[in-house]
């Protein structure tokens, strides 16, 4: 099957959407070529567009397009675009598949296995599985495994050789000890229960293409158009399983992707798309050509990016932070200031600080250090609840009744499946509990006030005490026909205390509102892993310590000294850094340490096009200021406190650009 797509098409789509497409990206979109692309060229808009020419000429009946991405951002940005298009709007149901190669897996392959073959699936989760298993181990067991620092992450089973073998951390084969066998049947009940790792759900995937006849063949058959987005992400494994199914002999497979930007792969192993070396789009529309100039010594395969918009002198100034362990606090506000001085209020994309390490430890660099009420398990799109209690104290940080009422639903659908329960969607066919099918129920069986009714009481009440959630979970229980003796439900739904934070409201969902000159900016802080795909008015860049300081390892690298390309941890720092820089349209920052930025290196810097803006300098001359104020016993009013930070004065603002 072959549908063409051709310049008049480009050109028609060109006109309707405001978007340009140059001779690679048209290249792109005629062709089914591995694509290697820049940070903001367009990878997913040409996706997007793509999608939306081909759905204009579909007549293929039950066959459809798949496409395949690593994370859900880029999925529901794929999603969203096509929405807005009458065309594209026609991919977003069947016999089309969008979603990510997870997804791909538990509802193509390894579900169909585990029905065929008789085992539950009620709980695709890591945490849910290893929350179980801590709750089963024995004390002895316990012991032995801390020990051997052996994590129980790993009990998971395996496909091998065409046979499944359980993997017991710590034990390298078979053993009559208590331990293993304890946890080999702690594994047997997880199983029963119907939890599963996500990664298993590849090892039962596996065994479907190997053992189910057709099974291949079938999805060949409906999807004859595969697009790949993220592909630099895809794991070894998860590459293998889909080049499997995926024969370029009988289907057309396309993958778009930049293996500079791989900072998701765990070691396992190359996919057949990262080392590859394919002509390049190296222009990107997202960011100036003074950015473009900047984060080139940054790309591992030494590309020169380019820009679709030359910068101009009224651009806001690139800024290096220098900062030391006293000052790494006022970073943030230092960059708020920049922005507030040059980025438009109009501006809707967002202002946002990133760092690679987010996780407490006290021995090295972290976020925290920038920023101390950073929570990495609170990043606004982090939210990995444990229990249901956990929705209900997200609720407080909700923005609205919907968003609070949807928690509560997502919360009590995730209980059914823990539970096992089905419910029949529109079609009557019986499928494990979405929010939708819940809705459907409740309605159906005229429960659905009395639901919205506990909800609404439930929004207001105080659940740190342990009486309080029992006495209101149980009529919840009773309306919602669940069974409190099923074990996953019993824990699931057991009363966990609320994580202490000292943050103000905002500030526990890392964001800091700070008002200057009656303009209000909202600055997230994030994690480098959390934004990647995302665009952003700036960012500014934190060094953080993974062994070695990022930064200050790449910064000969941004300079222009270094032009090799790296190994290894460094390789791993140049990928992070890269993503994080290229995520802004107008400005990028970076804050390093004063002793990990030479004076030859701000004089390259400077040459590179960046501004030095010297907080140790600022410090020290407000030390200095303090202490003549002092002598002369005048009150001062050198800071100001706003939202729990503290901000320098606008008074002493940018003495760097005079050292
Ligand atoms: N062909 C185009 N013409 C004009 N603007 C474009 C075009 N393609 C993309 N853009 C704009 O450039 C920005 C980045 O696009 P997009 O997110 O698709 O890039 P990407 O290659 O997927 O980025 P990344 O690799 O960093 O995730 C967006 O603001 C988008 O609207």
């Amino acid at each position: 099957m072959t549908l063409t797509i051709t310049d008049d098409d480009i050109d028609l789509i060109e006109m309707e959407t405001g978007l340009s497409f140059d001779e690679p990206r048209r290249l792109a979109l005629k062709g089914y070529d591995d694509i290697q692309a820049c940070p903001g060229s367009g990878k997913t808009t040409l996706i997007a567009a793509k999608l939306i020419l081909l759905a204009s000429k579909w007549n293929q009946g039950s066959n459809g397009i798949c496409v395949l991405s690593h994370t859900n951002v880029a999925k529901f940005e794929i999603i969203s675009r096509l929405e807005k298009h009458p065309d594209g709007r026609r991919l977003l149901k069947y016999p089309h598949f969008i979603g990510t190669i997870q997804e791909f897996v538990n509802r193509f392959l390894a579900i169909p296995y585990c029905r065929t073959v008789g085992i539950p699936v009620n709980q695709i989760d890591d945490e849910i599985c290893c929350n179980y298993i801590n709750s089963k181990l024995k004390w002895g067991t316990r012991k032995y495994l801390e020990n051997k620092r052996a994590s129980i992450g790993g009990l998971q089973v395996k496909y091998e050789k065409g046979e499944f073998v359980t993997s017991v951390p710590a034990f390298p084969s078979y053993s009559n000890s208590n331990s293993y066998q304890d946890l080999a049947s702690i594994k047997n009940s997880l199983i029963g229960s119907g939890l599963h790792f996500y990664r298993e759900m590849y090892e039962y995937g596996k065994a479907y293409v190997d053992t189910v006849s057709g099974a291949s063949e079938a999805l060949r058959s409906r999807f004859r158009i595969v697009f790949v987005d993220e592909m630099q992400d895809t794991e070894y494994f998860q590459d293998h399983l889909i080049n499997s199914i995926f024969d370029t002999e009988y289907c057309q497979v396309q993958r778009f992707g930049d293996a500079d930007q791989a900072i998701f792969n765990s070691g396992d192993g190359s996919n057949t798309y990262n080392d590859l070396d394919l002509p390049a789009i190296t222009t990107s529309h997202r960011f100036n050509s003074s950015i473009a100039k900047i984060v080139s010594g940054l790309s591992s395969k030494r590309l020169t990016i380019c820009s679709s918009h030359e910068a101009t002198k009224d651009d806001p100034p690139n800024t290096i932070f220098v900062v030391s362990e006293k000052t790494r606090g006022q970073v943030i506000s230092s960059f708020v200031d920049l922005c507030i001085e040059h980025i438009h209020s109009d501006e809707v994309s967002p202002i946002k600080v990133v760092g690679a390490v987010g996780n407490e430890n006290p021995t090295a660099l972290t976020i925290g250090e920038y920023f101390p009420n950073f929570h990495k398990s609170q990043a606004s799109n982090n939210f990995k609840p444990q229990k249901l209690i956990d929705y209900f104290y997200k609720i407080e940080m909700a923005s609205s009744n919907h968003k609070s009422y949807r928690l509560v639903l997502d919360g009590v659908a995730r209980c059914y499946r823990i539970a096992g329960v089905q419910l029949s969607d529109q079609i009557g066919d019986i499928k494990p509990v979405t929010v939708d099918r819940l809705r459907r129920w409740l309605k159906d069986t005229d429960k659905l006030k009395a639901f919205n009714q506990m909800v609404l009481s439930l929004q207001f009440k105080d659940f740190t005490d342990e009486g309080v959630w029992i006495e209101n979970l149980v009529p919840l229980i009773d309306l919602l026909e669940l069974d409190i003796d099923n074990p996953g439900v019993s824990e699931f739904t057991s009363f966990k205390e609320r994580e202490i934070t000292t943050a103000e409201d905002s500030s526990s969902l890392n964001i800091c509102s700070v008002k200057r000159n009656g303009r209000s900016v909202d600055v997230e802080i994030s994690t480098i892993h959390s934004v990647k795909g995302e665009t952003h008015a700036a960012t500014l860049v934190l060094e953080t310590q993974f062994h070695q300081y990022d930064i200050g390892q790449m910064m000969d690298y941004l300079v222009g000294v270094k032009t090799d390309s790296p190994l290894k941890r460094k390789a791993k720092f140049m990928k992070q850094l890269y993503v994080a820089m290229t995520r802004p349209k107008h400005l990028v920052c970076l804050a390093i340490d004063e002793s990990r930025f030479s004076g030859v290196n701000r004089e390259r810097a400077i040459q590179q096009g960046w501004n030095i803006k010297d907080l140790t300098i600022i410090a020290s001359s407000l030390q200095h200021q303090k202490l003549e104020e002092t002598q002369q016993e005048r009150p001062r009013a050198a800071q100001n406190i706003e939202g729990g930070f503290t901000y320098t004065s606008r008074s002493i603002k940018n003495p760097s650009r005079d050292s």
